[in-house]
């Protein structure tokens, strides 16, 4: 079985327990700038950075650090948006640390999760999410439409994954917005920043936000993958790594010329 059918499995038997409660957070309501708006207009590559302690592929990154701190730092580098993994048992994250992130920042809070059923959406929003990730490869086509129009309906951004041109078709069959290749596959761990330019290629669509997602380490990398097309990157495990956040966060964001070589 792979890594991600392991952690559908264990999602699945969280949803009751959710239903079963009603999320309350202490949040006061704040009004973020849109992800897709920033990514749409970028002069330079954006950042969506990510809290993440823990992973299935590295074991613990960073499992003790402050959420609170390592988003300041996050957004005081220009970060366009911070990402906060919820999934406890594989990636260590909880929706207090989204909860926590989403009342220190004003820019927009991704809840990072597998999202099976609209019950997550619900505890995202509540939390402070102004975005939500699905993942094409978790979903059915019927799934993925539905839980795109939930959260569309409920205000939220969505950042639709892909890891191939054939989840890319199912992605714009819904009309996502927000595009991400994640150069990691969930099912072979396997990282390759090619997988951006595969992706890229396969359409052109400018009114879409193309973004690259994970294995990004420095500046080299940032500047390929926008080479390849991507308007923003998903950065989680060298910012957890990194003794100087703010100059490795600075260092991603190159400038975006017009007309790139994709
Ligand atoms: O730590 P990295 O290699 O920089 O990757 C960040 C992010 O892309 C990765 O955490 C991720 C991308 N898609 C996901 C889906 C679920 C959990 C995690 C992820």
């Amino acid at each position: 079985m792979t890594i991600l059918n392991q952690i559908l499995d264990h999602k699945k038997t969280e949803l009751e327990k959710l239903k079963g409660q009603t999320p309350l957070f202490n949040l006061d309501k704040k009004k973020r700038p849109s992800l897709y708006d920033t990514l749409i207009h970028a002069d330079h590559l954006q950042v969506i950075a990510e809290m993440k302690r823990a992973s299935p592929s590295k074991g613990d990154i960073a499992a003790y650090v402050n959420p609170v701190e390592q988003a300041s730092h996050y957004e005081s580098a220009g970060a366009a948006c911070i990402s906060v993994l919820t999934e406890t048992k594989y990636f260590k994250g909880s929706y207090e640390d989204l909860n926590a992130v989403a009342k220190a920042v004003v820019i927009p809070v991704l809840c990072k999760d597998f999202i099976i059923d609209e019950v997550q959406i619900d505890y995202a929003k509540a939390a402070g999410a102004s975005v939500i990730l699905l993942i094409v490869a978790a979903l059915s086509d019927e799934e993925l439409a539905r839980l795109h129009t939930y959260a569309t309906n409920h205000d939220l951004e969505v950042l639709v994954e892909v890891h191939d041109t054939e989840e890319l078709e199912r992605a714009l069959a819904i009309n996502a917005r927000i595009i991400g290749v994640n150069n990691r596959n969930l099912k072979t761990f396997e990282v390759d920043l090619k997988q951006t330019k595969t992706v890229a290629r396969a359409f052109n669509r400018p009114d879409v936000a193309f973004i690259s997602e994970s294995g990004i380490w420095n500046e080299a990398d940032a500047a390929l993958v926008a080479s390849y097309g991507a308007k923003g990157i998903l950065v989680g495990e060298s910012l957890m790594r990194s003794n100087n956040i703010i100059a490795a966060l600075q260092a991603l964001q190159v400038e975006l010329k017009a007309g790139e070589v994709r």
